[in-house]
């Protein structure tokens, strides 16, 4: 089984992207993670990030890059979706990405163009979003926490910055999949959006077996 969860910066789509791995027993890839780590490798080899060129040059980076710390912070989330934008950049990371989605027996992966691009046949969509307010306090709260010292003001800019380059480039934009499930964690415990989001799955795979029934049957869906 693939699932595919998408969303803006700080939504909780990697907090229920990691359950729902745990649930079924999948691996999980965070994406974000990959465009983070060329991000970084562009800041250390001193790159201009909004130079493709530049950028393609970074998308080599060394595995262990994706454990490092640095990666969760603010200005790396902001560089990663300058380098992002790139289309040369996203060719060079898709391939891996796809590996990731079709290995046997299944995964879920998160991030803003799996349901749309990384793997459209996945199983279970889920689109999860949350107010501004509400991701960019969430953000603030989970950055003191780490020990990065940074205001909730530029928080919120980062995320509305981040949120209108990744909804606005041409290559593989964040949106929303035809066919994916929308979870609105604004109001919700992370235990309660969890909850929601193995539902959404249930519910969605429970459909897709009927309809393969159905289908070996003779029979037309109802
Ligand atoms: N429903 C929720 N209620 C409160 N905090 C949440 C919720 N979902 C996630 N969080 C917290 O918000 C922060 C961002 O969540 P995360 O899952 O990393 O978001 P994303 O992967 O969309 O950027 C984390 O500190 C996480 O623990
Ligand atoms: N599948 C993906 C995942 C991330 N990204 C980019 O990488 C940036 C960082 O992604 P992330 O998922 O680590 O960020 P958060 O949502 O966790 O804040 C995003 O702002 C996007 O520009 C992308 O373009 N496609």
């Amino acid at each position: 089984m693939i699932i595919a969860v998408d969303g803006p910066a700080a939504s909780g789509k990697g907090t229920i992207a990691r359950a729902l791995a745990q649930h079924y027993g999948l691996p999980h890839l965070d994406t974000g993670l990959l465009y983070r780590a060329v991000a970084c490798n562009v800041q250390r080899m001193e790159l201009n990030p909004a130079k493709e060129a530049d950028a393609v040059a970074a998308c080599d980076f060394d595995e262990a890059l994706l454990d490092d710390p640095v990666l969760r912070t603010d200005d790396i989330g902001q560089l990663a979706s300058i380098v992002s934008a790139h289309p040369l950049v996203r060719a060079s990371l898709l391939q891996r990405q796809k590996r990731f989605a079709r290995q046997p027996g299944g995964a879920v992966l998160d991030g803003r163009d799996i349901g749309t691009v990384i793997a459209p046949d996945a199983d279970a969509k889920l689109f999860v979003k949350a107010t501004t307010q509400v991701r960019a306090q969430r953000r603030h709260r989970e950055l003191l926490g780490k020990g990065f010292d940074v205001s909730f003001v530029k928080v919120q800019m980062d995320i509305r910055a981040r949120d209108a380059r990744d909804t606005a480039r041409s290559s593989a934009p964040l949106s929303m999949a035809a066919d994916a499930a929308l979870l609105d964690t604004s109001q919700m415990t992370i235990e309660a959006s969890i909850a929601r989001a193995i539902q959404l799955v249930e519910a969605r795979c429970g459909a897709l077996a009927r309809q393969r029934e159905h289908a070996a049957s003779g029979a037309s869906p109802a």
